[in-house]
């Protein structure tokens, strides 16, 4: 197992009394995650507390022991917490994102269902077949045709949002459609997002909260766009039960559908529930899709291997192809090791504790683990670390020639979280992703309008995305 590494690059970011890290946090606000990815890499156990004012400490760790320590081995000492929780529960409420213990249990089993094997398979051979076929290929082949400029993340926003919406509650917003409709709720969702996690950066929570209860700024903002949210996603709930009120039987396999025959009418709880799922969904294959088409632009021959992968398969793809397609695979993996859609993600200890690389965290404490800044480390990933090469994900077999995915371990590409908590939704992403590529890249080229060398920015209000999306032409494939 590869060591962490041994030696400081440059010292760390200068600390003061009673205020800590502030100034450099305040000067680096704007790329919180860069900051504290370099914070991670110049720390020799890849382990590094950062100290915010009134002697409030954060461990953020790149360290991949530390990390399956966090997220298994002591999984009852590093909880969502309090701070998390009331930081984000204007949005998120009781949501499976925002909740631990017997609750959190509840919800995750209810959830579980809807990733089987039968769901998934009805997902991508139906939902994500549907919306690609007829929503997304015709915006595809109408920009194609009239030589227009796409915000490619957009679009794939849209696609994802429709997409959960069908799997998750039954319902259809039709947000992708070539008119590419305004929806007020998308806009309002994006507001309370960012604004629900600027919150963690101020300088003590009593500011946002006195701001909250005058009603001022930026917590005005936030409670219109969280009423704008939860209109919306009370809307899709009451539908539903309405639907079920309808039926003299439960036919609909959704999981909204699922929550409400198992007694949960609560009508808080099951947006809360909506909200988180609309989260999950949403934002992270998105972003992630949005780096893989810049950076297989940007690796012509790694677009060469993928549409190789496509041609091979047959133009109807199932769920078999669709999982079959190793390179693809591997390059999303590839992708998201870059641009991992949830860059840092925290908990907060419930006892007093000391972490495998010695670091002592104290009861209340916040500890986050790193994906960006592991994504980076050269001692986990080689001196290539930089590239983009989906090979470092495959293995091939001499003797026959077969060509193999190869995971790497989730405490060092956590990724998808790692643990009891991992994920829920890791398969379905994946499917919907390569479903996705498979149908783009096997009529299509997707190319960025400014080709210069500078690298998008990444941004991160609880998940990522290229600041200012991606502006795209599209061009038929000879
Ligand atoms: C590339 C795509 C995705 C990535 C990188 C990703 C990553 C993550 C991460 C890091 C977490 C842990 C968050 C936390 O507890 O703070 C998480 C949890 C979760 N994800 Fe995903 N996710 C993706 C797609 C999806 C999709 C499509 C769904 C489907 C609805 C989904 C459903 C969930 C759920 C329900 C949880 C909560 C699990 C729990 O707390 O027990 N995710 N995901």
């Amino acid at each position: 197992k590869p060591k962490p590494k041994s030696k400081s690059k440059s010292k760390s970011p200068k600390s003061y009394p009673f205020i800590g890290h502030y100034f450099t946090i305040y000067a680096n606000r704007h790329r919180l995650t860069q900051w504290t990815s370099d914070a991670v890499l110049n720390s020799p156990n890849l382990t590094f507390l950062l100290r915010r004012p009134f002697g409030q400490s954060r461990v953020i760790t790149g360290n991949p022991e530390t990390v399956q320590h966090i997220l298994k081995t002591r999984f009852s000492t590093y909880e969502k917490g309090d701070t998390f929780r009331t930081t984000l529960s204007d949005l998120l409420g009781d949501g499976i994102f925002n909740i631990d213990g017997d609750e959190w249990k509840f919800q995750r089993r209810v959830s579980s269902h809807e990733f089987n094997t039968k769901s998934l398979r009805h997902f991508v051979e139906h939902v994500v077949d549907a919306e690609l076929n007829e929503r997304l290929l015709p915006v595809f082949t109408f920009s194609a045709e009239n030589n227009t400029v796409l915000d490619l993340q957009d679009i794939l926003q849209r696609f994802a949002f429709d997409n959960i919406c069908k799997i998750a509650f039954g319902y259809d917003p039709g947000y992708l459609t070539p008119s590419l409709p305004e929806a007020k709720f998308a806009v309002a969702f994006d507001d309370a997002v960012r604004i629900s996690s600027e919150r963690f950066r101020s300088i003590t929570p009593l500011l946002w909260k006195i701001k909250r209860f005058l009603n001022k700024g930026s917590e005005k903002r936030l409670k219109l766009a969280v009423s704008e949210v939860r209109e919306f996603a009370m809307k899709i709930v009451n539908e539903k039960k309405q639907e079920l009120a309808d039926k003299s039987s439960i036919q609909s396999v959704d999981l909204l559908s699922r929550f409400l025959s198992s007694g949960q009418l609560d009508e808080k709880f099951v947006t809360d529930m909506v909200i988180s799922f609309i989260l999950a969904g949403r934002d992270t294959t998105s972003a992630a899709l949005t780096w893989f088409f810049w950076l297989v632009f940007k690796n012509p021959e790694v677009e060469k291997e993928i549409v190789k992968e496509i041609v091979e398969k047959s133009d109807c793809l199932g769920f078999d192809e669709v999982k079959e397609m190793v390179y693809i695979h591997a390059s999303l993996c590839e992708t998201m090791r870059l641009y991992p859609p949830v860059p840092v993600d925290t908990k907060a200890a419930t006892t007093d504790d000391v972490l495998p690389d010695g670091t002592v965290v104290k009861k209340g404490m916040m500890v986050s683990y790193h994906p960006y800044a592991m994504g980076r480390v050269e001692k986990l990933w080689g001196e290539d670390w930089k590239e983009f090469r989906p090979e470092r994900w495959l293995e091939k077999d001499e003797k026959t020639g077969n060509v193999t995915f190869t995971a790497r371990d989730p405490y060092t590409y956590p990724v998808f979280q790692a643990g009891p908590r991992i994920c829920l939704g890791k398969d379905m992403a994946f499917l919907q992703m390569k479903r996705v590529v498979a149908g783009v890249l096997r009529r299509f080229k997707v190319v960025p309008v400014e080709d210069d060398d500078n690298e998008p920015v990444l941004v991160s209000a609880l998940t990522s995305k290229m600041k200012g999306g991606l502006r795209v032409k599209i061009k038929e494939r000879k």
